[in-house]
């Protein structure tokens, strides 16, 4: 059985959704900033500021390239993308559904940038980053949610039926 593997911006609501996903589907929940917290013992934000972004990156790229699961349900973060063998370990093991959502919404769910512990370099902007990631979500992904205007017990529904889909026939989405 496969698992579900949530990608896209910060703040598209993975972890928010991804548990009560987890809870409808009768899977395990599994969020991967947790695991590197975890393994780390250390914040995010702390990891960050401590390695740098390349060094977070690398972090990332290993603790999820490293995730056992069956029948589970991985909310993953936000730049888990930049990671390669990460990426590839998480479409073998499970269905890759990318989140999306507007920009302006993404913008007004995220408060203080560096608190929440997102990569971003300086001098770039959210928009820019944005920008930059959305391509690299849909090239990974193997279906694409517009949660946009969606209650979470809605996103919930839609990916339940849109994975449920992927799995019988996987070249009709
Ligand atoms: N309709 C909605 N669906 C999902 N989340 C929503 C909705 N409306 C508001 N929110 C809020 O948006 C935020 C989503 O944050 P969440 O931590 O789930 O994002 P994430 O994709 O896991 O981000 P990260 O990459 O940082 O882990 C939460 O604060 C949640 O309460
Ligand atoms: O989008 C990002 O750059 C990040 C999102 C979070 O989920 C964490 O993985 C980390 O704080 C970096
Ligand atoms: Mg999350």
């Amino acid at each position: 059985m496969k698992n579900i593997v949530l990608i896209g911006m910060p703040g598209c609501g993975k972890s928010t959704i991804g548990v009560v996903l987890a809870k409808v589907m009768g899977y395990q929940f599994i969020d991967s900033d947790l695991l590197i917290q975890e393994q780390e013992n250390r914040l995010l934000s702390e990891i960050i500021q401590q390695e740098g972004i390349e060094g977070f990156n690398e972090i990332e790229n290993k603790v999820n390239a490293s995730i056992r699961a069956k029948k589970a349900v991985i909310a993953t973060g936000g730049s888990v993308i930049y990671g390669k063998e990460a990426t590839k370990h998480l479409r073998d093991i499970g269905v890759v559904v990318y989140i999306s959502l507007p920009y302006e919404e993404i913008e007004s769910r995220l408060g203080d940038l560096v608190e929440r512990g997102i990569t971003i370099q300086e001098g770039q902007t959210l928009r820019d980053l944005y920008q930059e990631r959305c391509p690299l979500y849909e090239e990974q992904a193997h279906i694409m949610i517009n949660t946009q205007g969606l209650e979470i017990r809605d996103s919930v529904k839609l990916i339940k039926e849109k994975y449920e889909q992927y799995v019988e026939q996987p070249n009709l989405l």
